[in-house]
């Protein structure tokens, strides 16, 4: 058990700032992000209607480089409905001009060789006739595809085009060419990148049903504190609902994380240990948020428990969220990365948007990072000196198209009924002690 009398967490000289803490994380998240396998996953899984996939590759951040098999388009195709025509057979002066209907360029086949002298309806999308050089947009003739309605009669139809259509035709015009957009063999995705709608649907667009990814971080969210009840349990004097499970599991679902939560109800530091224990072997996580018993009271059972196991101790200079631990925990599954927040709700929330998301974004791309915006301050404010304080507030659109940031509530961290009402954690300085109305100042979006 660590000695108490050593251990206060919040003098002055002992405060590092939000940047030294969030490096202290990104050194323990470090190995501990590295300790991850990787899975192949199907781009798209086919799941029965309303069960749930676990497999889907959205979001998800790649294993291994991807380079294109084949070449996108894969073959010259139309880039409008229209008729594809030799340039020979255009005349060079703007004058209206006709052709000779050769047949219609078939989608989803090779569409044969244009006649010279000819010209072949083709349909967006479709391959273009060999030797047929540019294409004409139906629009630039007179009859459009009624002459289609002829040509399936048997009869000999010409297309009559319009000045602008010989105006404006050159080589290549309308035509996609093969490997325009993705050449074979390019890469389509880089290793540790994240799979973006945009990247699965490239991905499918070269034939590629399934891609390898980073496992997934494992999370293990443990709440702590003997005062701790489960909805549905009466509560004695004393005693709460755990708010900080559902809470940091949620958030850390939003980090893209798999989540195991548990509430060990005890401040007995042995009995703590053992259930942990028990923990960190049944669910081998790579990261664990613990919540609570950090600070400086005589039951911190947090702390008690893992000061002997190397996690440190610490606080920010931020309001909330003041005390912090740390620490790699080594077991036979490789290392975790211990983060120890403190139990008030208030605290546990900013520390996990001011401290945790920045570390893991910097280092995984699957990690949505913080959203800043800029605010003006709505009313006037105080905040203590050396601190950086988050103050929950609301915001309205200011005048000048900048939101308008009012506090909701005061600067407390139990104060959780004012948290699920903000929308954003506005940012005081280290020497804004004195904040007039009309202030600009950044706000983290919650
Ligand atoms: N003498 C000092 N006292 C305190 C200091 C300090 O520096 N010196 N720091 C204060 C600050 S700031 C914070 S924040 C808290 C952090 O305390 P702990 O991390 O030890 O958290 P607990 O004491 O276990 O709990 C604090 C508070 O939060 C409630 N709590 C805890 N877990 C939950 C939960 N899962 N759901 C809902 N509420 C929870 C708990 O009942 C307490 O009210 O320490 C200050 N004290
Ligand atoms: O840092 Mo504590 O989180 O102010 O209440």
């Amino acid at each position: 058990m660590a000695d108490q009398s050593t251990s206060s967490t919040s003098s002055a000289a002992e405060r590092v700032s939000l940047e030294v803490h969030i490096a202290r994380l990104r050194e323990i998240l470090g190995p501990a992000l590295a300790n991850r396998r990787s899975e192949t996953l199907q781009l798209h899984p086919q799941v029965p209607q309303g069960a749930h996939s676990q497999g889907c590759a959205a979001g998800r951040v790649s294993a291994a480089a991807v380079t294109a098999p084949v070449a996108l388009p894969g073959f010259d195709n139309s880039q409008m409905d229209g008729f594809a025509v030799r340039l020979t057979d255009v005349p060079e002066a703007a004058r209206p001009f006709s052709l000779p209907l050769g047949g219609v360029a078939p989608a989803g086949a090779a569409a044969g060789e244009l006649p010279a002298g000819q010209c072949m309806a083709v349909m967006t999308g479709a391959p273009i006739p060999a030797g047929a050089e540019a294409v004409i947009p139906v629009e630039q003739t007179t009859e459009g595809f009624a002459v289609l309605n002829a040509l399936r009669c048997g009869d000999e139809v010409s297309v009559h085009f319009t000045e602008t259509a010989a105006e404006q035709v050159h080589a290549g015009r309308f035509i996609r060419q093969r490997g325009s957009d993705v050449a074979a063999g390019e890469t389509l995705l880089r290793e540790q990148q994240v799979l973006t709608p945009a990247a699965l649907g490239l991905l499918a667009a070269c034939g590629i049903s399934q891609v390898e990814v980073v496992e997934r971080v494992r999370t293990l969210v443990v709440a702590t504190g003997q005062e701790l009840r489960q909805p549905g349990d009466p509560l004695r004097t004393g005693e709460l609902y755990d708010a900080n499970t559902p809470l940091v599991a949620a958030v850390c679902h939003g980090f893209g994380h798999t989540v195991h939560t548990a509430t060990v109800a005890s401040d007995e530091p042995d009995e703590f240990q053992s259930a942990f224990q028990d923990l960190l072997a049944r669910h081998r996580p790579h990261l664990v948020i613990t919540a609570g018993g950090i600070s400086a009271g005589a039951f911190e059972v947090v702390r008690q428990a893992l000061s002997a196991q190397g996690v440190r101790f610490g606080a920010v200079a931020q309001q909330p969220g003041g005390p912090q631990g740390w620490g790699l925990l080594l077991g036979s599954a490789g290392p975790a990365a211990m983060v120890a927040l403190p139990g008030n709700p208030v605290s546990c929330a900013v520390s996990l948007e001011t401290l945790l998301r920045p570390a893991l974004a910097s280092l995984d791309p699957g990690c949505p990072p913080q959203r800043r915006i800029w605010t003006t301050v709505g009313e006037p404010l105080s905040s203590p000196a050396g601190t950086r304080q988050f103050r929950r507030v609301e915001l309205s659109t200011g005048d000048d198209g900048t939101p308008t940031a009012l506090p909701v509530g005061g600067p407390s961290s139990h104060l959780l009924g004012h948290l699920a009402r903000a929308q954003a954690l506005l940012e005081l300085r280290e020497d804004d002690t004195d904040v007039p109305a009309g202030t600009r100042r950044e706000a983290i979006l919650l």
